[in-house]
């Protein structure tokens, strides 16, 4: 069933300004948790902000369970935020800082005893009931904080880079508490991050933003193999997408003007130049039959494998490498492309070129 339905959202701060977010159209089921990904501007606080009522649309509407927000008081969405920098109350305790929202809300004592018992409960907070933020860790402030919009019972869970203050370490123990939070909970949730890592690591589906407007939705796998677009494609997934320029010619294509590989790819035109877009995953070192023999200008050992970058000519891209071999810097690699794995992308548009 769907929960929250954005209809064509769209926001504009200025009449001179570009769109903040055009044309935002999303339908998000119940319980589903949906992470907002995105460059630096693109748009994902600005989405919150709406949902929040912290803006008004310019146009479009926001629906939950079939009703329109778009004319309701921040305080009458039912949605809950939590936010990167926690915004927990100092001087108050790590109860009465959960407690908070509900006593403003005039909720009963004991209403409030059990639901605030109760998340605390959950998230591991029970012994530290009585004591001020300060003297907590990131982490544990940052679940005070969950645990604060839990206790509201939203219909929408809103996460504004929740974790973006917290060590890497920590940040992937607190990625698996929310994503068992979720599960636990059975709550809608719209996460915002710009770490693409920790966004395939938690979503049901991912939106990726560029510049306002959506890129493409899907399940973290469908994205990673088979993207929309050129930006997405090197939005998603480390080390960035290689990339070479490449021809069709009658035997097959050419790349990088020079060495020609056997594809079979129907729908390119010959004579035509486009972007071949491949995973560093799915290029191998071998000893013959290569497709390249490149130079190599750094190693990066990752434990059971090392990331290769490679040039070739003025093309730099990266292999990896599953095997023990030692690789000296400045020694020549021979590279063969796994093309069934290829992508390709026209060079105007930068969309990618569906495959038949
Ligand atoms: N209050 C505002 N007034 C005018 N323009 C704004 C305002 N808030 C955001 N913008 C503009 O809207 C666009 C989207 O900004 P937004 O903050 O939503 O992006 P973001 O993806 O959240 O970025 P970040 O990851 O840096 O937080 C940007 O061009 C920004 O400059």
């Amino acid at each position: 069933m769907e929960d929250v339905l954005f209809q064509n959202v769209s926001k504009q701060y200025d009449q001179h300004n570009e769109y903040a977010l055009k044309d935002f159209t999303l339908q998000v089921n119940n319980g589903e948790l949906i992470v907002i990904v995105g460059p630096s501007g693109s748009g994902k606080s600005t989405l919150l902000e709406l949902i929040c009522g912290f803006e008004d649309l310019t146009q479009g509407d926001i629906l939950i369970e079939g009703q329109s927000i778009k004319d309701k008081l921040p305080k009458d969405r039912n949605v809950a935020m939590v936010f990167q920098n926690y915004a927990l109350l100092p001087h108050l305790n790590v109860y009465d800082n959960i407690a908070f929202g509900m006593r403003i809300r005039k909720e009963s004592k004991e209403k409030t005893k059990e639901k605030v018992e109760w998340a605390a409960e959950l998230l591991e907070l029970t012994p530290y009931l009585k004591v001020k933020p300060k003297k907590l860790s990131g982490g544990q402030r940052q679940r005070v904080a969950l645990a604060r919009a839990m206790v509201r019972e939203p219909k929408l869970f809103l996460m504004d880079e929740p974790l973006s203050n917290l060590d890497a370490k920590l940040r992937d123990t607190m990625v698996q508490e929310i994503k068992a939070l979720h599960d636990t909970l059975g709550v809608t949730m719209l996460y915002v991050t710009h770490d693409q890592v920790e966004a395939m690591t938690i979503a049901d589906r991912i939106v990726i933003l560029n510049e306002g407007s959506i890129q493409q939705v899907g399940i973290p796998k469908e994205v990673y193999q088979n993207p929309n677009n050129l930006f997405v494609a090197q939005f998603i997934g480390r080390p960035a997408l290689n990339i070479f320029t490449c021809q069709k010619t009658t035997e097959g294509i050419t790349l990088e003007n020079e060495i020609s590989i056997l594809a079979d790819v129907t729908n390119l035109y010959a004579g035509q130049t486009y972007l071949l877009g491949i995973r560093s995953e799915h290029i191998d070192c071998v000893t013959e039959g290569e497709h390249l023999e490149a130079t190599l200008i750094k190693i990066e050992y990752l434990g059971s494998e090392s990331l290769l970058h490679l040039q070739y000519k003025n093309c730099k891209f990266t292999v990896k490498d599953y095997s023990d071999r030692n690789f000296e810097i400045g020694e020549q690699v021979r590279v063969k492309l796994n093309v069934a794995k290829a992508h390709y992308f026209d060079r105007v548009t930068q969309q990618r070129i569906m495959e038949d």
